[in-house]
């Protein structure tokens, strides 16, 4: 029952997507969703969110639909080869990134016109899997602080956990039963408006760690955790368990999914 007065209409082929991955939902997970009250009532927004399995863009996706938001969620280009998952994710107008390629700022432009016919973008700032060991946020690039400064569109945080409860960080092994305890919490818009109209460097980085500060307090707060004084930085720590860097830079511009699968990780 969407909650959205101002919301564009959901498109039916975004419906027919959800009524299969629902249920697969349903029989999976328990839900603790809270802070819907703080997704705008209208007009476009961001839906910026930690990443820490590759379940997680779905038990997102299912907080907000339920809201009554329809996610245009960016999400990288090699997945959109992939059978039936490929053409559930263009039939319902995901956002392919291409990344480590000299169009990854296409994307972009994609993101800005949903968020003018008052979509909501979803975004996982980082980028990719999170390589914190114990699945923290880590520092995330800067694609969402240069969205929100050129569209001036309101970022909602979104903290998130327990899904990879469901599905490791680069397991394949999923584990449905029994149901896992998935929190999901929106938090009120990041405060970025004195920062409106910059595109330059110093302005990319506060308004990323402000988004990230924004999503790791909530991620703690589920949590019942503090999170580690030093944020996890791929660029000094290393990609992690994660795929490498000459990976990330091969042919296609793209990480292959299966980079860094079977090594299994605290499921927490
Ligand atoms: C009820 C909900 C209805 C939902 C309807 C359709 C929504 C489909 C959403 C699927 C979106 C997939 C987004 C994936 C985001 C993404 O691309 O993350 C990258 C990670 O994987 C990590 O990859 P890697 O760095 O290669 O390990």
């Amino acid at each position: 029952m969407p909650r959205f007065r101002d919301a564009p209409p959901v498109p039916f082929a975004y419906r027919v997507v959800a009524f299969f991955v629902k249920p697969f939902l349903w029989l999976t997970t328990r839900r603790d969703w809270s802070g819907v009250e703080h997704l705008p009532e209208s007009g476009g927004f961001i839906a910026a969110a930690n990443h820490m399995t590759n379940i997680d863009p779905l038990t997102t996706a299912h907080y907000l639909y339920d809201s009554g938001v329809a996610p245009k969620i960016l999400a990288k280009s090699s997945l959109f080869r992939v059978p039936v998952v490929g053409a559930a994710l263009r039939r319902t107008g995901q956002i392919p990134v291409f990344r480590h390629s000299r169009t990854a700022g296409d994307s972009l432009d994609a993101a800005r016109e949903s968020l003018a016919a008052g979509e909501c973008v979803a975004i996982f700032p980082e980028g990719t899997l999170t390589r914190d060991p114990d699945l923290w946020p880590m520092v995330a690039r800067t694609g969402v602080a240069r969205l929100a400064l050129t569209s001036r569109a309101p970022v909602v945080p979104i903290a998130q956990w327990g899904a990879q409860r469901l599905l490791g960080r680069y397991s394949k092994l999923l584990k449905p039963f029994p149901r896992k305890l998935v929190h999901v919490r929106a938090g009120e818009p990041v405060e970025l408006a004195d920062l409106y109209g910059r595109t330059d460097t110093a302005a990319l980085t506060e308004a990323t760690s402000r988004v990230m500060a924004a999503i790791t307090t909530m991620v703690a707060d589920l949590r019942g955790e503090t999170p580690p004084a030093e944020v996890y930085d791929m660029r000094k720590h290393g990609p992690g368990k994660g795929p490498g860097v000459a990976r990330m830079k091969d042919a296609r511009g793209d990480v292959d999914s299966a980079a860094g699968a079977a090594e299994p990780d605290p499921e927490r």
